[in-house]
This record gives structure tokens, C-alpha cells and sequence, in this order.
């Protein structure tokens, strides 16, 4: 018998500041991030006991590796649950992209059982469980449009992007989130983001000021290490990203488009060159916490 589905959305960053690293080997960060309609769904059963795991995916582990097993193991161990359940991802966020799939998937989890063994938790107190999964899953837990700063956790809401096409661009490498962040080298970061501009523009819903103040330091690692990613961002451009930059730790390409027909024509002239490119509306911030 099913119990509940839920959808675990992908993120974009539409800034990334790396401030300093920290004594715990984490980073200070201030980012804008963004949810967007690409998602895994997650369904989950209950059953007597224990957890299993089964997914669409070759790509992710089934195991207690698995980010989403492990939000059902964090709350079975914290509130002493002696029920289990079954996992089953449908995944579609490409993997190890810098989209946050797993700690998405992981947020779905933690909201899914949180109704299921009707626990009362709330989301501050669900993304406060997520931080001990990862530090992308407390903004999985709450959606929409925020900045996030420590690791990741301190969250301000923000007004959605206005509506637009978001296309997706995946080379077929996956990149290495701890290795991006080990290689970052502080003092030779070239070109910050300006967040005041940022959250502007996203206040006055001004679609050409979000793409002027898109920005990335960590493009300035992975680029190097993957050309590829320079050539995608080169060729979206070209066919008509209105505003182009690498997500998260990367390699994934995203550019913002206002028009479908425009949309069309990014995808067209990716095809051929990169294999998993999608063309995905901005999620905005109501439908986000479904
Ligand atoms: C870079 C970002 C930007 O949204 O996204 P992705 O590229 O992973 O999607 C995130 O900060 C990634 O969050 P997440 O993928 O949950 O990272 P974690 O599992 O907590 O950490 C993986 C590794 O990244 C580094 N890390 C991560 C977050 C942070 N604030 N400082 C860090 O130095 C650490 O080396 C850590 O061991
Ligand atoms: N449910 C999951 N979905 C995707 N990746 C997962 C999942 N659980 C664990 N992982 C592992 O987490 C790593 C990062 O995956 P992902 O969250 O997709 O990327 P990113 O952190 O770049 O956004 C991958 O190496 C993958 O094997």
C-alpha cells in the first residue's frame, strides 16, 4: 500500500560567496537559492520494521549511504520508532550535479515522516534534523527563494525569481562537492557576488537585473578542473541565456530565459552537445512546500 509521495525539487544558486573557512572544516557561505521544477519523487510505505531503499537511478547507493535512508534512520533513532518503512526514489534530479538531489530527497524524507508517524514537527525544527544530513537540506526542508548563510542553515526568505524558463544543462561528469571546497583558494577569489543588487532585484521582480547579478566563486575552481562547463555556459549564451551560471559546486549549467520560444531554441542548439538538458519552469514560492 502506498502512504505518501512526496516531491523533492532541485536548486539553483543564484549567488554563491564563499566568506571564510572554518574551524570544523565547513565553510561560511552567503548564497541566493532558488527552487526549481525538476524533481525526484519519493514515495514511502510503511512496514513492520527497518528500512529499505530502492530507486530509478543507477547512480545513487541503496544502502545506508543513501541521504534519504539516512533522514528515515535520523528519525526512527530520535523518536524511538519501532515501525519501518520502504523508500522508493524516482530519481530525475541529475547526480552529483550541484542541483542538491540528495538533500533534497533527504527533506522529502524528513517531511514525509514527519505525517506519516505524525511526529508535530515543524519546518524550523525538520530543517534543524536536515543540518545533521547535510548542510543544502535545511533550505530543501523550507523551498522557495532564500538566502543562506553559515553552512547553509540560516535562512531569510526571499520574493521568487518571476516566472521564467530555467534551462538545465548537465555535463556527463559529476563533481565532488568536498573536493570543489578543498581546492578553493580564498585569496585568489577574483570576483564576488553583490547580494544587495541581488535581493533588489529580486524585491522589484526584475528579471534583467537577476541576470546581471548572477554569480558564482566556486566557478572559479571548477571551470579550470572540467572546460567543459566554460563551453557550455559559452554556447547558452550564444542561443540566448538571457542569464547564464554554473549551480552549486557544479558542473551543471543553468540560464534563465523569459520567452518559450527562446527556451526552445537554447535546448536545440545544446542537443548534441551535452545529453541531459532540460527546460524546467522557475518553481516561485508557493509550491514549493508541497
Ligand atoms: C555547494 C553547495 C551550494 O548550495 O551545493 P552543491 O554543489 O553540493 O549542490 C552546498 O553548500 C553543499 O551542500 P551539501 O552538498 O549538503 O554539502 P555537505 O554534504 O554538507 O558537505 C560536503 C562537503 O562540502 C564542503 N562544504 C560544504 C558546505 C559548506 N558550507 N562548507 C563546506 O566546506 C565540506 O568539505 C563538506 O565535507
Ligand atoms: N538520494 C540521493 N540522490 C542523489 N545522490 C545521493 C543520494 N544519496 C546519496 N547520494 C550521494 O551524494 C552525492 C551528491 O549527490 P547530489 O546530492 O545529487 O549532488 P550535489 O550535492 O552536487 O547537489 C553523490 O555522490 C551521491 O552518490
Amino acid at each position: 500500500m502506498l502512504d505518501i509521495s512526496v516531491k523533492a525539487p532541485a536548486k539553483i544558486n543564484l549567488t554563491l560567496d564563499v566568506l571564510h573557512r572554518r574551524e570544523d572544516g565547513y565553510h561560511d557561505l552567503e548564497m541566493v537559492m532558488t527552487t526549481v521544477d525538476l524533481a525526484d519523487r519519493i514515495d514511502l510505505t510503511e512496514t513492520s520494521s527497518g528500512i529499505s531503499l530502492e530507486s530509478t537511478s543507477g547512480f545513487v547507493p541503496h544502502d545506508d549511504r543513501n541521504l534519504a535512508y539516512r533522514a528515515a534512520a535520523l528519525i526512527k533513532k530520535r523518536f524511538g520508532i519501532q515501525k519501518g518503512v520502504h523508500i522508493h526514489i524516482h530519481k530525475h534530479i541529475p547526480v552529483a550535479a550541484g542541483l542538491a538531489g540528495g538533500s533534497s530527497d533527504a527533506a522529502a524524507v524528513l517531511k514525509g515522516l514527519n505525517r506519516m508517524w505524525d511526529l508535530g514537527l515543524s519546518v524550523e525544527e525538520l530543517a534543524a534534523l536536515g543540518l545533521e544530513l547535510g548542510s543544502d537540506v535545511p533550505f530543501c526542508v523550507t523551498g522557495g527563494t532564500a538566502i543562506a548563510r553559515g553552512r547553509g542553515e540560516i535562512l531569510t526568505p526571499l520574493p521568487s525569481p518571476p516566472p521564467c524558463w530555467v534551462i538545465l544543462a548537465k555535463p556527463p561528469h559529476g563533481v565532488s562537492t568536498a573536493e570543489v571546497f578543498g581546492a578553493l583558494r580564498l585569496e585568489d577569489i577574483r570576483k564576488r557576488p553583490d547580494l544587495d543588487a541581488m535581493v533588489e532585484a529580486l524585491r522589484n521582480q526584475d528579471f534583467d537585473g537577476i541576470c546581471r547579478n548572477l554569480s558564482n566563486v566556486l566557478e572559479e575552481v571548477t571551470i579550470p578542473a572540467y572546460p567543459q562547463v566554460r563551453r557550455l555556459k559559452e554556447r547558452m549564451i550564444r542561443f540566448g541565456g538571457e542569464g547564464v551560471l554554473m549551480s552549486g559546486s557544479g558542473p551543471t549549467v543553468f540560464g534563465l530565459v523569459r520567452r518559450e520560444n527562446t527556451a526552445k531554441r537554447v535546448v536545440n542548439g545544446l542537443r548534441g552537445f551535452c545529453r541531459q538538458v532540460y527546460a524546467v519552469r522557475m518553481m516561485g514560492g508557493l509550491e514549493a512546500n508541497t
